[in-house]
Formats: C-alpha cells, sequence, structure tokens
C-alpha cells in the first residue's frame, strides 16, 4: 500500500489529533512506537522526521513497506503535519529528489554524448524545459514524436531552415528520462561539420546553453533518478578498464551500496525510534517490554555487519583504481623481462648488464581481468655507487608499499649472494608458502628456467612454494598468470559478489557510522545514546548523498565527461 498525497488530505481529514498510537507493519514486524506527549508539540517533531524518513522508499515514495490500517494512517498524518510544521518540513510529495537543487536548473542544457571525432553515429542530447521546442525547431514544421520512440525526421537550422542531416530524434518527456527532465535526442550521422551545424542550431535555440562536464548525470541526482552511490558507479563505468572493473561498476549503478545503506540507515531509524518512544513514554504504561534492548540487539547486528563490510573496504578500492604488483630481486634475474612481458609492450630497458633499472617504473596493465599498476624495480644488492644506491632505496620503499610482490630469482643463480640475501631478506619474511599468515602476499618465480639440465622438474624442492618461468621461451607463463590471478582475486575480491565500498569516502562514513555506534553503547543517558544514533545514521545518509555538502558533489560530478 503506497500513501500518496490524496491519503494525507484524507488522513488530515479523518483525524486531527491523536493521544498515543503503536503502528505496526506485520509483514516486516516493524515496529513504530511513538505519538504526541504532554511535553508539547516539539517533542516529537524530529520523530516525526525520522517517521518519515524511514518510511520513505528508494525512490522518496513514503510508505510503502507500511501495511494500511486506519489508525496508523492517523497517527502518522498527527506526526506527519507536526513535523511539517518544524523548521525542516519533510516534503509530503510523492516523488522526492535528493534535497539538492539541479545547478543552474531552469536552462535547458546540450551536448555530445557520444565520443568526439569521426564516427558512424553521433548522439547529441539536450534536458531541461526547453527540450520539447528545441526538438520541435529543428524538425518543424513537424509535431512531437510519440514520446521515448525512435522517428526519422529532417533536422534543418531554425534560422535559416538549411537542412543539416537527416536523423533519428527520441522525444523523453520528464519525469521518465534520464534526467528526470524532458529531453530530447538526436542520433545524427557522425560526421564533425554534421555535429557542429546540429550544436550550433541548438545553441540558437532561446533557453538552450551548453551542458557542463556531467550535467546530466548531476541533474539525474537533483531529481532523485540516482543515488550518490550510483552516480560514482555510473562514473566508473565510464571510465571501466578491464572486466572487473566493469562488473563492479555495474553493481554500484545498479544501487546495491545505496541499497544496503538504506537498509542500515532503516534498522537504525527503528532503534532511534525505540530509544525516543522510551524517552518519552516510559511513564505510560503502553509502552512494551525490552524495547530498549530490542534497539540494542539491533545496533550489535548492524555492527557486525558493517565491521564485515569495513575489513573488505581495500579490496573494493584496489579492484577500483589497481591492486600494486611490485616485481623485485637481485639484479639481472630477468625483472624487466617479465614486466615486458606481462604487459605486452616494451616498457623496460632489458640488457644482460646488472643494474640496468635504476628507477621505479610503473605501468597499469589488465591481469586476467583485474586492475594492475605494474612496477619494474631496480635490482637489490649491497656495495653499488650512489645512483644505483637509490635506485635500490626506491625498490625498497615500493616494495613495503605493495599489494603483492612478484619475486623474482634466476634460477641458474641461487646460490649468489645477491639471490641468498633476496630470499633471506624479503622472501622467507614475506611468509611464502604460508597461506594461513597474514603476511604481505608474494610470488616467488624462478625465471631462466630455460638454462636448468633439461629433463629436472623442480631442482630447488627445499625453497619455499615457488613457480619455474622462462621469461625467454614463455614456458611456465600461463601458470604464472594462473596464479596471478588467484591472488588478484583475493586481493581484489570477486566482482560480481565481493566488496562494493569502492572509494575512501565511503569507507570514512562507514568508520563513522560504526564509530558512532561504539558511542551509543558508551553512552549512559537516553538522550546521548539517541544522539549518537542520530549521528551514526547521518553517516550512511551522507554515503549516498543526503545532507552531504556541495563539494562532495562537485568532486564527483567533475569526473564525468561533458554530455553524461
Ligand atoms: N636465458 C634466459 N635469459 C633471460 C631470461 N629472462 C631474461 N633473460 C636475460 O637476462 C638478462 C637480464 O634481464 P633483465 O630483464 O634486464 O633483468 P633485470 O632483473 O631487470 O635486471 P636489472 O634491471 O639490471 O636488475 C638479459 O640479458 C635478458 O635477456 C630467461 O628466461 N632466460
Ligand atoms: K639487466
Ligand atoms: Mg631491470
Amino acid at each position: 500500500m503506497l500513501l500518496e498525497e490524496h491519503h494525507f488530505t484524507a488522513l488530515q481529514r479523518a483525524s486531527p489529533r491523536l493521544l498515543s498510537l503503536s503502528l505496526a507493519s506485520r509483514s516486516e514486524d516493524l515496529r513504530w512506537i511513538g505519538g504526541t506527549s504532554s511535553k508539547g508539540p516539539n517533542d516529537n517533531r524530529q520523530f516525526g522526521r525520522d517517521l518519515l524518513r524511514g518510511l520513505a522508499d528508494p525512490h522518496g515514495r513514503v510508505g510503502r513497506r507500511v501495511a494500511g490500517c486506519e489508525s496508523m494512517w492517523r497517527g502518522l498524518w498527527t506526526l506527519v503535519s507536526r513535523a511539517a510544521r518544524g523548521p525542516h518540513s519533510p516534503r509530503l510529495c510523492t516523488r522526492q529528489g535528493s534535497g539538492y537543487p539541479a545547478p543552474g536548473s531552469g536552462a535547458t542544457i546540450f551536448a555530445l554524448s557520444s565520443g568526439q571525432g569521426r564516427c558512424g553515429i553521433a548522439v547529441i542530447r539536450t534536458s531541461g524545459p526547453a527540450s520539447g521546442h528545441a526538438l520541435r525547431s529543428l524538425t518543424a514544421p513537424r509535431d512531437l514524436p510519440p514520446a521515448r520512440k525512435a522517428c526519422l525526421r529532417l533536422l534543418s537550422d531554425p534560422r535559416s531552415g538549411e537542412p543539416l542531416d537527416r536523423a533519428l530524434v527520441l522525444w523523453f518527456p520528464g519525469p521518465q528520462s534520464f534526467t528526470g527532465e524532458d529531453c530530447a535526442e538526436f542520433h545524427v550521422h557522425g560526421g564533425p561539420a554534421v555535429v557542429s551545424g546540429v550544436l550550433q542550431a541548438l545553441g540558437s535555440v532561446p533557453g538552450l546553453r551548453p551542458a557542463e562536464a556531467g550535467e546530466f548525470t548531476r541533474r539525474a541526482f537533483a531529481h532523485g533518478k540516482l543515488s550518490l552511490t550510483e552516480v560514482e558507479g555510473l562514473a566508473d563505468l565510464i571510465h571501466a578498464e578491464t572486466e572487473a572493473q566493469r562488473r563492479q561498476a555495474l553493481r554500484q549503478l545498479d544501487g546495491e551500496l545505496g541499497d544496503l545503506c538504506r537498509g542500515w540507515a532503516e534498522t537504525l531509524t527503528k532503534a532511534l525510534a525505540h530509544v525516543e518512544a522510551y524517552i518519552d513514554f516510559s511513564e505510560d504504561d503502553n509502552l512494551e517490554e525490552g524495547v530498549l534492548d530490542q534497539a540494542d540487539s539491533e545496533v550489535r547486528k548492524l555492527e557486525v555487519a558493517l565491521g564485515v563490510h569495513l575489513r573488505d573496504a581495500r579490496r573494493g578500492q584496489r579492484l577500483r583504481s589497481g591492486a600494486h604488483v611490485v616485481v623485485a630481486g637481485p639484479p639481472n634475474a630477468g625483472k624487466s623481462s617479465l614486466v615486458n612481458l606481462l604487459s605486452r609492450k616494451p616498457v623496460s630497458i632489458v640488457s644482460p648488464e646488472p643494474g640496468t633499472t635504476r628507477d621505479v617504473l610503473e605501468t597499469p596493465v589488465d591481469l586476467a581481468g583485474f586492475p594492475v599498476l605494474l612496477s619494474d624495480t631496480a635490482g637489490l644488492r649491497e656495495g653499488v655507487g650512489p645512483v644505483e644506491q637509490e635506485g635500490v632505496r626506491r625498490a625498497q620503499k615500493r616494495l613495503e608499499q605493495a599489494d603483492l610482490i612478484l619475486a623474482v630469482l634466476d634460477a641458474s643463480d641461487l646460490a649468489s649472494p645477491a639471490s641468498c640475501n633476496f630470499l633471506d631478506t624479503v622472501v622467507i619474511p614475506a611468509g611464502a608458502g604460508n597461506p594461513s599468515g597474514n603476511s604481505q602476499r608474494l610470488l616467488l618465480v624462478l625465471n631462466k628456467s630455460d638454462l636448468l639440465p633439461a629433463g629436472c622438474s623442480d631442482p630447488h624442492p627445499d625453497l619455499p612454494s615457488h613457480l619455474l618461468l622462462s621469461c625467454l621461451t614463455g614456458e611456465g607463463l600461463d601458470g604464472l598468470l594462473e596464479a596471478l590471478k588467484k591472488e588478484l582475486a583475493a586481493l581484489c575480491g570477486d566482482p560480481s559478489t565481493g566488496p562494493l565500498l569502492t572509494r575512501s569516502r565511503h569507507q570514512h562514513h562507514l568508520q563513522g557510522c560504526l564509530d558512532a555506534l561504539g558511542q551509543y553503547k558508551q553512552a549512559r543517558d537516553l538522550a546521548l545514546a539517541a544522539e549518537a544514533l542520530r549521528v551514526a545514521r547521518g553517516h550512511l545518509s551522507r554515503l549516498t548523498g543526503g545532507g552531504g555538502t556541495e563539494e562532495i558533489l562537485d568532486i564527483i560530478f567533475r569526473d564525468f565527461c561533458v554530455g553524461k
């Protein structure tokens, strides 16, 4: 049962006054206890607002999860009308935006939404109240096409009447459009002259101006079409370069993270309702036993859930921005050869001279569908000149920051001092072959297997677990890629089921929420406990874009291209 505007009107007529009530939804065992109290009209203002928010579903509709019953509606209305008189009146509309104004809304924007340059088809779109007028002006004397149906039209310049192109046009009347506003799309032939002709023609229509980067998406956010996490998912999808990144971005665009946060926020709202009801009505006998215990147990469950996701947070961020894989080893082991092999391009200089690589050389690569930032480093050895020494220092620093170390040794030169030293100082401490340890991840690769005597399958059974490889012949590469894939999957998580926190912003708010829950548990006073719950819920709502700041929005939308 949806609570629409006319229900509110009916509620108002039905009962303007109510002394105490209990709202229950059998379907979800959602129990709301509240009402007016003798303490005056202000007491339940916050509760009314919380209730409204708690009942709002992802599209801003009110009361989707509440089974209809007359007394509940009456009570709800009392709370709502009281809340509405408060300083921050909730909106009682059936479609609710993010609460942020669309910057420059009122203007109609247009942009080329497909890529720049010569192409078969280019898509130009508009959003805003003058979209219909713009579409009519360019397709005159024809009228608007039916909504959301592609129609072939002759486009001409409204000033000169000069034909520009024969194009497919689409009309999306708001609110059923990407931005929630009236939108039009022109699928024109992708020649630069056609595109610039149509853009100029649109610019000549009164009320239209070129769009800023990300402005279409920003309007979609402002009109409640996308939550902030969905916007981030969209930005990531546009920038996704590997399959795993695409999967993760799509899940975020589908609103999974937002849904999760809203579910958590709902739990907090319930807990808060219980605590506030206790504050308001503890003297009444009507109040159910164990109301506070219920709030405590909800908070405990939430803490566990948040903890699980926070532990996973680094993985989601790695998947978004790439895992740091550092190739290290003694000089001449074939580190640069391996980097070139994995990145399929000549990133580093390879030479028989030990000490060839000096600086850290970074290259982004797609390894088995995972984004990786691969670093080649100087060979680790002592007693060298100042330049190489600096290279060794940088290599060691990079090793400390690695998500995964690809340790490379020359299989035919394991007894050399540099090899032994590397084994003792890097490989053994990292706990290679010790999967239970929480130590840094490391894959040990014995390169130049082609130099080993023929027929010897594993000449070094006493070493920590390792892979044999020949960069020269390519033997062992498939095995190495398989092992890398496993390591990366562990580092980045499975993008189709794994972690959802893709940005440090997400981690920050979840941690803030968890900290506030800690304060809730320690609070000796119920008012402080309620406040801690409000702070916790504020973090969740800022995560999805409710009550955040304009600066965060600016940062997020800056990443978008014009036309998106
Ligand atoms: N036989 C054989 N030679 C190899 C193999 N991989 C690399 N090499 C040779 O080993 C030498 C050193 O290779 P690099 O890739 O420069 O080694 P590196 O570890 O980067 O060396 P530094 O940067 O000097 O520390 C070159 O002459 C390579 O051609 C291999 O699998 N088999
Ligand atoms: K070398
Ligand atoms: Mg090198």
